[in-house]
């Protein structure tokens, strides 16, 4: 049976609703906000609340896997239905659980969140390449066989990466995060044919590129690098900025938002997506 490519999907979903991303994070003092119960049921009704407005609104959302996992097994069953509901909603996922380890446990770990069928299933995965990216390569053939994506983190939001993640790589003198970039553009045109590829990356708004070694001026290959972009909104950046932080990778980037669409509470989180999903594409150029 023919599967449609995550890349093409994830073209559908910037055509029909734009490049936002509503991150699905149930942290204790935005449970209190939406006036729900800090435990797997609150964080449940959080998400089904979220998928509600973003029906419509958002084409993709990304639930942070943590904050259903601090409340166990009853915390899973709560990620399980957010996801399911997401999917007879048309939405794509990204589940944001951030795996990494060697090639035979990273296929355990696809099989998990991107099996059709799978209590968790979702869309995508973010992966992390901090045991080598080779060793995401079953992940990324079970994906690609599925129709499903996979983000791989090159360089993160977060201040304290950029010791790790600019870091020159012995055999090439490119940066970690060049050197991700790399792997996962190769990757994705030796798929060949799609307008988006089907493996990502995942590169923070906050990051200056250029201290990367990576040149947003660049001609883009033919299959466009999806690029999860989280770090706008709390973390600093901002949506008016994405031509300017991306360059030429602009037209793959997910511009990802949590707490400050998450903020408006139950009442106003509708109308917040609609807001900034109006600005982040007035912004894209
Ligand atoms: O993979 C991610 O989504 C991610 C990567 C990264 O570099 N930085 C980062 O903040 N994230 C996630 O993106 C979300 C950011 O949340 P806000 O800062 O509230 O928008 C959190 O769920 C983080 O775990």
């Amino acid at each position: 049976m023919s599967v449609t490519p995550f890349g093409d999907r994830l073209g559908a979903a910037f055509d029909r609703f734009g490049h936002l991303c509503v991150g699905i994070d149930p942290h204790a003092w935005l449970l209190d906000r939406w006036g729900l119960e800090d435990n797997a049921i609150g964080a449940r009704e959080f998400g089904l609340r979220v998928i509600g407005a973003a029906h419509g609104r958002a084409g993709i959302v990304k639930p942070q896997v943590s904050f259903f996992e601090r409340h166990g097994s009853a915390g899973f069953a709560a990620l399980e239905r957010v996801l399911a509901e997401a999917r007879s909603a048309g939405i794509l996922t990204i589940a944001d659980a951030k795996r990494g380890d060697i090639g035979s446990t990273m296929e355990a770990y696809a099989e998990a969140w991107l099996r059709p069928g799978s209590p968790l299933e979702a869309d995508a995965v973010t992966a992390s390449p901090y045991l080598g990216v080779g060793s995401l390569a079953s992940s990324l053939d079970y994906a690609a066989a599925r129709g499903k994506g996979v983000f791989v983190l090159a360089a993160t939001s977060n201040p304290e990466a950029a010791r790790v993640q600019d870091a020159r790589v012995t055999a090439t003198g490119a940066t970690v995060a060049g050197d991700v970039i790399d792997a996962l553009t190769g990757w994705n045109a030796q798929q060949g044919g799609s307008r988006f590829g089907s493996a990502g990356v995942v590169i923070g708004a906050t990051v200056a590129l250029a201290d990367f070694g990576i040149d947003i001026g660049a001609e883009q290959p033919t299959a466009t690098l999806p690029v999860l972009a989280p770090g706008f909104g709390h973390q600093g950046a901002d949506p008016r900025d994405t031509r300017r932080i991306f360059g030429n990778l602009t037209p793959g980037v997910i511009v990802s938002e949590s707490r400050t669409i998450l903020e408006a509470g139950p009442e106003g989180v509708a109308d917040a997506i609609a807001r900034r999903s109006e600005e982040v594409e007035s912004h894209r150029g």
